[in-house]
């Protein structure tokens, strides 16, 4: 979980810059402290001709000078020393971004990192676009803080320090006046900051569902117009666009209006304190000049004052999306089985086994119970049933997606839990029948990134039946497909499936009803040609085609997650039971 002092830790890693970059700002803020007391000090030293350190200083270096010369001095030296904390302002402001984004980019690598390991159950609860906008509008209230923190915090205070001791070193009562007023001034605005830093919590809340809704709308975009509800849709992402405009008001306004009155309090104080510095001078021996100098030091003030509050404010929001980007590290992971044997080194295939499984999604209902399913080494088995008999979950428990919650998933009679479910993925493959395509080209899609030779992808299209589509192609292998392969017809993607689990070269192969989209002889001619190649691994294949079904060496029948019929074909027909009925029914084509 991250905490500020988490992140700190974090932030401490880069000790050198940090020195670096504060004795950059130390050397700016020395600059900027004696800056406003070159002029004011001509005022007595020139105008009401009080001749003192300045043109004391002047005499000894250039001779006798005139108030022409006084003055172009003074403002050189200003000029001068304001382009040189402009100077060191940008070299450490360029060490603390540096640092800041480090951080920032470190916390979103940490999630993704976490994210990646998620269990698929948590992953559907919390869905896309709440993760994307935590990963998004949280980090960047975070990092808000963090570049104002790092850069301001000790500079600031040291500023403020700085300055309060030449107040007290040219008048000690004043000094103090300004030192006790200070706090009071920080301590309202903790107050205030902590409400405001709920209210940026309920704006990241509300931009959060806006993301959500928006993303979704976007993605089911056809499926919302085919079904011509484009305008109620529509209105439901502007609802939550318009809690964003809600919250965002409250907090815009609100926060803004607090760092006013924060402003204002200060305001007050130096009001007051002008009028106190007037009475100085009026009853003590307080120069015009001093006076001026003071006025100019509470400019200088200003500044760090402003600072300290807007990193307050900062630090109440980051807060609140501190919270909300925990909840991605609170997603539970799924279980990290170590790696004991493998049974699918040095080997061409492997047997697979489900002993006694009982699954339930949400730890109640079992969709699956009492699953005995063998597939020997290098057998083709078939899995049928009716729609929602739990085929998919199967699929999906046979490659580790979801864990069991009783019995094992065994690999040449190897539990998963000593296998390791990254071996087992990178061995067995499940082709959906609905395949995951990229916005890349039909080769990114393939290849999924590796580096496979040209001739090895053209053999795998051509027994996937998609080597005459990709030569139709404008581009070949290298044409968009779009988001989610929108320009490849369902059964295009399909083949494209299959041709990536070919590239993959795995020792086992899963198809989730991955031809369901084909015509019919379409279907007989990839089979006919995938037969070479499923020949040597064990295969299961979810299907609805009898012509699919019956190349299977065993049949396994599902009914409302159980296993209710099994044998071969020719068995399962004779039997006259489950099997035969589904089959004469839905799927004799
Ligand atoms: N991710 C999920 N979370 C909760 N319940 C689910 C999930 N996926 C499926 N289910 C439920 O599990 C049961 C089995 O679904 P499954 O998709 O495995 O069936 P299927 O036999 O593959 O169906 P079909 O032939 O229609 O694809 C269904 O009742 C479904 O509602």
């Amino acid at each position: 979980m991250y905490s500020w002092q988490k992140i700190f830790q974090e932030v401490k890693k880069y000790r050198r810059e940090l020195v670096l970059g504060h004795i950059f700002a130390v050397i700016a803020t020395l600059i900027s402290i004696p800056t406003p007391l070159f002029l004011p000090l001509l005022v007595d030293e020139v105008l009401l001709n009080k001749p003192g350190i300045f043109i004391e200083t002047y005499q000894k270096f250039f001779g006798t000078g005139n108030p022409v010369t006084y003055t172009l001095t003074a403002l050189i030296i200003v000029l001068i020393m304001r382009f040189l904390f402009f100077v060191f302002n940008a070299l450490q402001s360029k060490i603390f971004t540096k640092i800041s984004k480090s951080v920032t980019y470190k916390i979103r690598e940490n999630l993704l990192n976490h994210l990646k390991d998620v269990s698929m159950s948590e992953f559907e609860t919390v869905g896309s676009g709440a993760i994307a906008s935590k990963l998004i509008t949280d980090i960047n209230t975070i990092d808000d803080f963090i570049g104002k923190t790092v850069s301001r915090l000790i500079i600031s205070v040291l500023t403020i320090i700085g300055v309060a001791v030449v107040l007290i070193l040219i008048n000690w009562k004043l000094g103090l006046l300004i030192v006790f007023l200070n706090p009071v001034v920080i301590y309202f605005t903790t107050v205030v900051g902590r409400k405001i830093g709920k209210l940026k919590g309920i704006e990241n809340k509300a931009i959060e569902k806006f993301q959500e809704r928006l993303t979704e709308t976007l993605d089911l975009f056809w499926q919302i117009r085919a079904s011509n509800r484009e305008k109620s849709f529509v209105q439901s992402v502007l609802e939550t666009a318009k809690e964003v405009k809600e919250t965002s008001i409250e907090f815009g306004w609100k926060s803004d209006a607090a760092g006013r009155l924060s402003m204002l309090v200060f305001l007050s104080g130096y009001e007051m304190f002008r009028a106190v510095s007037i009475l100085f001078v009026a009853y003590s021996d307080l120069t015009i000049g001093l006076m001026l100098a003071i006025f100019g030091y509470l400019w200088v003030m200003m500044t760090p004052v402003q600072e300290l509050l807007s990193i307050q404010y900062a630090f109440h929001s980051g807060e609140a999306a501190l919270r909300r980007i925990n909840e991605i590290l609170k997603m539970k992971k799924e279980p990290k089985y170590p790696h004991i044997l493998n049974p699918f080194k040095n080997r061409q295939t492997c047997s697979v086994r489900l002993k006694d499984v009982y699954f339930s999604y949400d730890g109640e209902n079992y969709v699956l119970q009492e699953i005995n399913i063998t597939a020997e080494e290098g057998k083709k088995i078939a899995i049928v049933g009716a729609s929602g008999s739990g085929k998919t979950t199967l699929a999906h428990i046979m490659v580790g997606f979801y864990p069991v919650d009783r019995g094992d998933v065994l690999y040449d009679n190897i539990s998963v839990k000593e296998i390791g479910l990254d071996v087992v993925r990178e061995n067995v493959f499940l082709v959906l029948q609905s395949p995951m395509m990229f916005n890349d080209t039909v080769r990114f899609n393939l290849t999924l990134g590796k580096n496979i030779p040209e001739n090895r992808i053209w053999e795998a299209l051509e027994i996937a039946q998609m080597k005459d589509v990709v030569e139709g192609l404008p581009q070949k292998l290298d044409t968009l497909i779009g988001k989610n392969g929108i320009r490849l017809s369902g059964g295009q993607k399909q083949r494209l499936a299959i041709a990536r689990m070919i590239l993959q070269n795995p020792k086992i192969v899963i198809l989730d009803e991955s031809t369901s989209a084909l015509d019919t002889h379409t279907e007989y001619k990839l089979f006919k040609a995938l037969q070479k190649y499923l020949e040597k691994r064990t295969t299961i294949i979810i299907a609805h085609r009898l012509s699919t079904v019956q190349q299977a060496d065993y049949i396994y029948v599902l009914d409302r997650g159980r296993v209710v019929e099994e044998g071969t074909h020719q068995e399962l027909m004779e039997r006259e039971g489950i099997y035969n009925q589904f089959m004469k029914k839905h799927f004799m084509r």
